[in-house]
């Protein structure tokens, strides 16, 4: 029986990569910043206070990867465990610090062209691709049309959206048009036709995602996002391991944002679920369910979302104590053979300034399959991961990366 369970723990980074002063975060370290702010008592909320606790990530070499991709340990972690897991920290290959880059490449196709973006910050459409969109749908104008933080300018414009009908377009660093509209007063619908419309009118833009934003509220300070968010992406540009699983007859299963983030490509059933702990849940359940030669495949977008973006340090910190506190379950339900492969998209320091990814090492921690305990050092490829799920399932090779699966 051969089962691979990925955990994408999205924005979980482990320390800036060399590359990372081109994109203006040499020194960001998602996993190590949140270790040191908990440590100086800066970690703190309802949920959660001191020192940073992830046992059970610990034994499979999380501080290890970490000490080996920064050359220290986040504060409150040693050597003075015993790692059961094969570790390492990759690098990314892609050109790009976003999420369809870095779960593409995980999967064996880096993405090494340019996006398109939006790049500035203010009056930040052109007019011409606006008024297409505006046309098309029917709709007299719009509001917004600058970088925002998804939560910030709900409180800024969700008022006069409310009042006057029309959507909220804004973007990021990202490679991004993210349409934000309340579910009762604009309806949810209307607003995935909208997002439909501006996917196409977006081709030419070679922009990777359009996002429906969905938010529910009365006012100001009121407002909230749902989870009625759905990603257009484009299509990968090759065929993913998960397409070349699905070819073989395989399953892949994805749980939360997996499908909609590969653009379904490769994907043979989808489970929705929103928050930390249902996504933990819908993982559990697949894991007991899944038969011979599936994937099962969930994207932890919490971090990201709810924390990394937010800057949230404590928010981040005690989502991290949650997911190490229920990972026993996970691994008490596993088989023989089954492979476990636990890493992240990109970084998205909490500590670091505005509210963007950052470019980092991800982990690399796979567990089971009689794969040995120890070291995997730097991979230089997101690929090496997508090239060691090719070598379990004995499929053919992928173009890019390096399996480290034992031969
Ligand atoms: O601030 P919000 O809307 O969460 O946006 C974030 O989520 C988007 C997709 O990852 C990116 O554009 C990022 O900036
Ligand atoms: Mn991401
Ligand atoms: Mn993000």
């Amino acid at each position: 029986m051969k089962r691979c369970i990925i955990l994408m723990l999205d924005s979980f980074g482990i320390g800036a990569s060399a590359d990372a002063d081109k994109f203006g975060d040499a020194g960001a370290d998602t996993f190590g910043h949140i270790a040191a702010e908990c440590a100086a008592g800066n970690g703190d909320n309802a949920e959660r206070s001191g020192t940073l606790q992830l046992p059970n990530l610990a034994k499979l070499g999380l501080a290890h990867a970490a000490y080996e991709s920064t050359g220290s340990f986040p504060a409150g972690f040693g050597d003075n465990i015993e790692v059961i897991g094969a570790y390492g920290h990759a690098a990314e290959l892609s050109s790009g610090k976003d999420t369809p880059s870095g779960h593409w490449e995980m999967a064996g196709v880096p993405v090494l062209y340019d996006w398109g973006y939006f790049a500035d910050k203010t009056h930040s459409f052109p007019k011409a691709l606006t008024d297409e969109i505006l046309r098309r749908a029917g709709l007299p104008g719009f509001l917004g049309n600058c970088h925002a933080s998804g939560t910030v300018i709900l409180d800024e414009l969700g008022e006069q959206h409310m009042q006057t009908g029309l959507p909220i377009f804004y973007t990021s660093a990202d490679s991004v048009f993210q349409i934000a509209c309340h579910e009762d007063t604009f309806g949810l619908d209307k607003l995935y036709q909208l997002c439909e419309i501006a996917r196409e009118v977006l081709e030419p833009y070679n922009i990777g995602r359009v996002i429906a934003r969905p938010f529910i509220g009365s006012g100001k300070g009121q407002f909230e996002r749902t989870g009625n968010r759905h990603d257009y992406a484009v299509e990968p540009p090759a065929k993913t391991v998960l397409d070349k699983l699905k070819a073989a007859g395989g399953n892949v299963i994805s749980i939360g944002k997996i499908a909609d983030i590969y653009a379904n490509c490769g994907i043979t059933a989808k489970v929705k679920a929103t928050g930390l702990a249902a996504l933990f849940d819908a993982t559990l359940e697949q894991v007991n369910s899944a038969a011979d030669n599936s994937i099962v495949f969930t994207n932890f977008v919490d971090f990201d979302s709810q924390f990394g973006h937010r800057r949230d340090v404590a928010g981040y910190a005690a989502a991290l104590e949650y997911f190490d506190a229920r990972l026993p379950e996970l691994l008490a339900k596993l088989q023989p053979n089954d492979l476990v492969i636990l890493t992240a998209d990109h970084g998205c320091d909490p500590t670091w300034r505005g509210t963007d990814h950052t470019r980092e090492h991800v982990p690399v921690i796979a567990y089971g399959a009689g794969l040995p305990a120890g070291s995997l050092g730097l991979r230089n490829t997101f690929a090496d991961i997508g090239q060691t799920i090719a070598a379990y399932f004995e499929l053919e090779p992928m173009q890019y990366g390096s399996s480290f699966l034992p031969r």
